[in-house]
């Protein structure tokens, strides 16, 4: 899967600026063209996650940054997209087409990327992004969120990955990771990959500022490709006809 062209001068957001309150805001241009938000599909129970939901949506198009997204409207997944969608920055929803009914997911603002399922949703939300944000959620979230910093780890990506910790939310997750590198099961440079920051406007300029970690894995060339067709799936069924067992 080919990534796409991160060329600045492209993005949607910075030609169209509906919020002109936005422009006498306007920051140096950033080194992303579009960041892709993991969120709750939930609200939580917290204003302070709503309010870093809808912050974070008013920095990135300060920014001219997009959003690429779940898709749909619930939880803080809406709060973000009505907040970059409201200040005229352009918003990617990718959505597997069994949750695309309305009631499912809310209505999507923007542009709307149907899909055959989970897999491929993270494989696009991922090729369309020049970073990660994931701000709280539950299970999707940590899902997608570990997932990213995964193919990091592999070197399938390169792209920063940022924890939104708001109210010290991700702080047991964190503690967790570092035991991991106690135990050796973390590498301190796979440590690094996780950006985190309690604030938007922290996590972007930490995000902005980041380098990757050297790692000896990028000769693998692995991709998040799920291409069946150039996959063999080998069988190890002594009784079935195409068995791989007498190959
Ligand atoms: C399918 C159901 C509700 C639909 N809700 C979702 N709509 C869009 N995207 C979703 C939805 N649920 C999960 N996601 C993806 O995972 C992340 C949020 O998951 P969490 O468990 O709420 O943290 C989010 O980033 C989306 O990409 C009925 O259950």
């Amino acid at each position: 899967m080919e990534e796409e062209n991160n060329c600045r001068d492209a993005s949607p957001a910075s030609k169209k600026k509906k919020n002109s309150s936005n422009s006498s805001k306007q920051q140096a241009p950033s080194r992303f063209r579009r960041v892709c938000v993991f969120c709750g599909s939930s609200p939580g129970k917290k204003p302070a996650y709503h309010l870093a939901a809808v912050q974070l949506g008013h920095h990135l198009v300060e920014r001219g940054i997009d959003l690429v997204y779940g898709g749909g409207s619930v939880g803080l997944m809406g709060l973000v997209s009505r907040a970059v969608h409201g200040g005229g920055g352009h918003v990617l929803g990718v959505v597997p087409k069994a949750v695309l009914p309305r009631e499912l997911i809310g209505e999507t603002l923007g542009e709307l990327k149907a899909v055959s399922g989970m897999h491929q949703r993270k494989a696009e939300m991922a090729r369309h992004s020049d970073a990660f944000i994931a701000l709280p959620g539950g299970y999707g979230t940590l899902e997608e969120l570990l997932e990213v910093i995964t193919w990091a780890q592999l070197g399938i990506h390169h792209k920063p990955v940022g924890l939104l910790n708001v109210d010290g939310y991700y702080d047991s997750l964190l503690t967790f990771i570092d035991k991991a590198v106690e135990e050796g099961f973390v590498t301190p440079a796979a440590r690094r990959i996780i950006v985190a920051a309690r604030t938007p406007l922290d996590l972007l300029s930490k995000l902005e500022d980041y380098a990757p970690p050297p790692h000896d894995a990028s000769s693998l060339n692995l991709t998040w490709d799920w291409d069946m067709e150039h996959h063999h799936i080998a069988i190890y069924s002594p009784d079935h006809p195409n068995s791989d067992m007498a190959r």
